[in-house]
Parts: structure tokens; sequence; C-alpha cells
């Protein structure tokens, strides 16, 4: 009963949800590529190795490992529209999901990743 009231009955101040986006957008401004992550999806692992393996140099927050992720991942869905992870910005520029990313190519990719000073 009380999982239950908390789920659909409790939700953040507006103080928190603004202290939220507000961080949310610092990490998005002050990092070349930033990825919006949680430890265990297997997307989120994906856009990793992707960007690993082009030796890119990213941030990566893990959503479900921060206090305040929740709030972070409604702040996201704020900015951009999207409630999933990994949520991807290069270059302060919203690229997407796992899926978009892929979509780029590696060649678009690695333009993107140059531009934005990541490689
Ligand atoms: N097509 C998306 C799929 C992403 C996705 O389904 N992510 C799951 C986690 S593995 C998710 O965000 N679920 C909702 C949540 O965790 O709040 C992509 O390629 O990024």
């Amino acid at each position: 009963m009380s999982f239950f009231f908390r789920r659909f009955f409790s939700s953040s101040s507006p103080a928190t949800m603004e202290a939220a986006q507000q961080k949310a957008q610092q990490l998005i401004d002050e990092n070349a590529v930033m990825v919006f992550s949680k430890s265990y999806c297997p997307y989120c692992n994906n856009t990793k190795r992707i960007l690993n393996g082009l030796d890119a140099k990213y941030k990566a927050i893990e959503l479900n490992q921060e206090s305040d992720g929740d709030e972070i991942q409604s702040a996201l869905a704020k900015i951009t529209g999207q409630r999933t992870v990994p949520n991807i910005f290069i270059g302060q520029k919203h690229i997407g999901g796992n899926s978009d990313l892929e979509a780029l190519g590696n060649k678009k990719l690695e333009a993107l990743l140059k531009e934005a000073g990541a490689l």
C-alpha cells in the first residue's frame, strides 16, 4: 500500500524539479557528449560501447544511482520530449536514444563528435 501511495500520489516539489532541470541543463552545457543512462539498461550499455569504441570523450550519469535521478529523468522529458534512457546529447544538440545514435552511422557520428570536441 505504501509503495502504491508513493508510486502514484507522491511528487517532487517544484523547487526540486527546478533544481533537477538546472542540473540536467548544466551537464548538457558543460560536456561535449552527455549520456543520461541507467546502469542496468542494455541500450545504454550499447551507447557507451559505441562511444568507447571510438575513444570519444563523454560523460555519463547513471540515473538509477542518483538520489535525484527520477527528477532528472522528468526534467529531460520536459526539455527533449524523451523519457527513455539513454538520452544523448552531442555538442549540446539532442541526438535521442541509442537507436538514434546508431542511425547516424559512423561517418556522421564521428563528424559530430569531432565538431563537439569529443574526438
Ligand atoms: N529505442 C530506445 C529504447 C530505450 C529504452 O527502452 N530504454 C529503457 C531502459 S532499458 C527505458 O528508458 N525505460 C524506461 C525507464 O527506465 O524509465 C533506444 O534505442 O534508446
